[in-house]
């Protein structure tokens, strides 16, 4: 590649940025069976990462080595240069499933508080946040909606208040494992948009696992596309389209090569 040039023509280094993560060789093994073989790659603070592979490729696992939920079976992840138990006791990261997880005996507020309580209860000096639960709700579009029980919010209103409950304690990292899979296309369209909002307003790194293709290319600023049997980075591809992103690019040939690339790249994995 190129150096890049300044405007007297005198080349630039450019500094390398700082890294959110970063795993080296990072294997991940269940008995003798390897999910993750020799995972190397770098995660650039305040970009947005989305997460493609075939299924069963180590996508889920990927996003538990770096919450230290599982142990690496060799090689190194690091998370804001700290190891990952260290990351996860200062509350580096926070991470959205799927399904939402609320306490469905506690109000949406009291939900998004869960995290702060528990720290407190435990003694654990938790960031303080430069935004308080009740802010938080509004940020994810939920005012007026503190004391609704979990039963009495649609699926993507938990989703919020799940995605609320991640922010509460300022995660420099949120990992994200298809938070909107289970949701209709126009809720999940909603929130992507809320989503790329948040994102931008708090500057977190996010780590985003879909199946969709559409939704990999419209999130992601790069796409990290994993390969099976075992699970290996396959490329990762980087999404150069305008921000911030709407809707309508979709429709747009631009969107529709990425997405081609993508799909094609898949078939190989
Ligand atoms: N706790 C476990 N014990 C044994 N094998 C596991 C465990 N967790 C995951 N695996 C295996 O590791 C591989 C990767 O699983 P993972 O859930 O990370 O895949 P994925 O890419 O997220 O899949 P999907 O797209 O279907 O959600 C799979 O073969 C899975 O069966």
């Amino acid at each position: 590649m190129m150096a890049a040039e300044n405007i007297q023509g005198a080349p630039v280094q450019s500094a390398p940025r700082d890294l959110a993560a970063s795993l080296q060789a990072a294997s991940v093994r269940f008995g003798t069976f390897t999910a993750i073989e020799e995972l190397t790659l770098d995660i650039e603070c305040g970009s947005f990462y989305t997460i493609l592979g075939p299924s069963g490729c180590g996508k889920s696992t990927m996003l538990r080595l770096v919450s230290d939920l599982i142990p690496a079976a060799s090689g190194d992840v690091t998370i804001f240069g700290k190891t990952t138990e260290q990351a996860r006791l200062a509350r580096e990261f926070a991470f959205v499933f799927q399904d939402a997880t609320l306490l469905p005996w506690r109000s949406a507020l009291k939900n998004v508080e869960l995290p702060l309580e528990i720290g407190r209860n435990r003694g654990i000096d938790i960031p303080v946040g430069s935004r308080s639960p009740r802010e938080l709700l509004e940020l994810v579009g939920l005012k007026g909606r503190e004391d609704a029980l979990p039963h009495e919010l649609s699926g993507g209103m938990r989703q919020r208040v799940a995605i609320a409950r991640a922010l509460v304690c300022q995660p420099k990292l949120l990992l994200m494992d298809e938070p909107f899979g289970a949701l209709d296309e126009m809720t999940r369209d909603r929130l992507n948009l809320q989503l790329l909002d948040i994102w931008r307003e708090t500057g977190t790194t996010i780590l985003f696992v879909t199946h969709s293709i559409a939704e990999a290319v419209f999130l992601g600023q790069k796409v990290i596309m994993l390969k099976s049997h075992p699970g290996r980075l396959r490329e990762v591809v980087d999404i150069d389209l305008p921000e911030p992103r709407t809707i309508a690019q979709r429709d747009t040939p631009e969107f529709n090569r990425y997405s081609a690339y993508l799909r094609n790249l898949l078939e190989t994995c």
